[in-house]
């Protein structure tokens, strides 16, 4: 009905609703040469990730940064790659988990998933959610532990693109769950599924995470401070199965020094050392991506059998599976108290 006392030429907005965004890191529309170099240079230009003046940063990521880089990555992403909906896992499973968390919400929200670089877009999104009538919108962006670079990030874009609205909506964001009980007790039974289909014992369990520059840490990052609770809360979960469990860290991009201690080094002194079977899982992320489906299930397991290693086992992130999922609701209903 029109509100006798609004304007005839005002616009209608649609309110009342309540609106959930789920945001994940992105990933390329391709494995490609071009569509790889074009996810890179907005990924690796953000000032969260890299925080060099640009002017400094910004002759070397377009000279040799973007002109070999996305040769590599986009072999790696081939590797992985989901050939039936021609699309990356990350975002096959970020799409699976948005439908599975907007079943269990039912009525209650309104869902929606994007990425931070590249598709789907946060401003469309936001245009979505806008357009359903949402007045108050939880940001979730999908990280257990908090980080500058990843968690600082999405809320960034998303103010940027809150700041060219008239009627914003209402906000809130997603707090760090590295030491949430379900989230805990997600990757426990991750774990001891794993260990239940082994017809071997390991003899170390890496919990092997996404690292960020050393300097960003000693800086006042907690992403690092926030894994180790994670594999302490864990291991103490774990109970006598936990033993051996340790931190590593992965991904490490340039010659900076990272967080350590990296995991490929790890399997490579432990196999060193004589030890023959491992079990990796990535606590830092939710949904298997190239950093894990590659990095961590073919490169790494390459490192540790051809080092002297025999068995190599990998634990899936919780995805889209059911205990993923309630992971999912049971942090929504938390942080819509009050709204819901
Ligand atoms: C889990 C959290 C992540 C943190 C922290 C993080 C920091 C970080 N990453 C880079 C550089 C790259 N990361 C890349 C891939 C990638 N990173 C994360 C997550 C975190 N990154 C994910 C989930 C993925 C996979 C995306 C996918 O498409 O599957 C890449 C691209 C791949 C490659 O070329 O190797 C780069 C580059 C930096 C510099 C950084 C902190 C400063
Ligand atoms: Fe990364
Ligand atoms: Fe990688």
């Amino acid at each position: 009905m029109t509100d006798p006392l609004r304007p005839a030429d005002h616009p209608a907005n649609p309110q009342g609703k309540v609106g959930v965004l789920l945001v994940h890191l992105g990933t390329p529309d391709a494995p490609t040469y071009g569509a790889v170099r074009r996810y890179l240079a907005e990924f690796l230009s953000d000032p969260r990730v890299v925080e060099m003046p640009k002017p400094l940063w910004l002759p070397v990521l377009y000279g040799p940064i973007l002109t070999f880089r996305p040769a590599r990555s986009a072999r790696a992403y081939a590797k992985v790659w989901n050939r039936e909906a021609d699309e990356s896992p990350l975002r096959t499973i970020s799409r699976a988990q948005a439908e599975g968390l907007a079943a269990a919400m039912g009525d209650d929200a309104h869902v929606v998933w994007a990425a931070r670089y590249g598709n789907p877009s946060m401003e469309g999104a936001f245009e979505e959610l806008k357009a359903k009538g949402c007045d108050r919108i939880l940001i979730f962006a999908l990280y257990p532990q908090y980080s500058a670079t990843t968690v600082a990030s999405v809320h960034d874009e998303a103010f940027r693109i809150l700041k060219k609205m008239r009627w914003q909506p209402a906000i809130r964001t997603m707090p760090a769950f590295h030491d949430h009980a379900h989230y805990i007790g997600g990757l426990k039974a991750s774990v001891e599924t794993a260990l239940a289909g082994l017809d071997w014992q390991p003899e170390a369990i890496l919990a092997s995470y996404h690292s960020i520059p050393k300097a960003y840490w000693d800086k006042g990052d907690p992403y690092p401070c926030q894994c180790f609770k994670t594999t302490r809360l864990l291991k103490e979960a774990l109970g006598a199965k936990g033993e051996g469990l340790i931190s590593t860290f992965q991904s490490r991009v340039g010659p900076t020094e990272w967080v350590g201690p990296y995991t490929d080094r790890k399997v490579e002194e432990l196999a060193a050392r004589g030890v023959k079977r491992i079990l990796v899982l990535a606590p830092a992320f939710l949904a298997d991506c190239l950093e894990t489906l590659e990095e961590i299930n073919m490169e790494l397991r390459h490192t540790f059998l051809s080092a002297g290693g025999e068995k190599f086992d990998y634990v899936p992130c919780l995805n889209a599976d059911p205990a993923g999922i309630s992971l999912l609701e049971t942090l929504t209903r938390e942080e819509l108290a009050g709204w819901i």
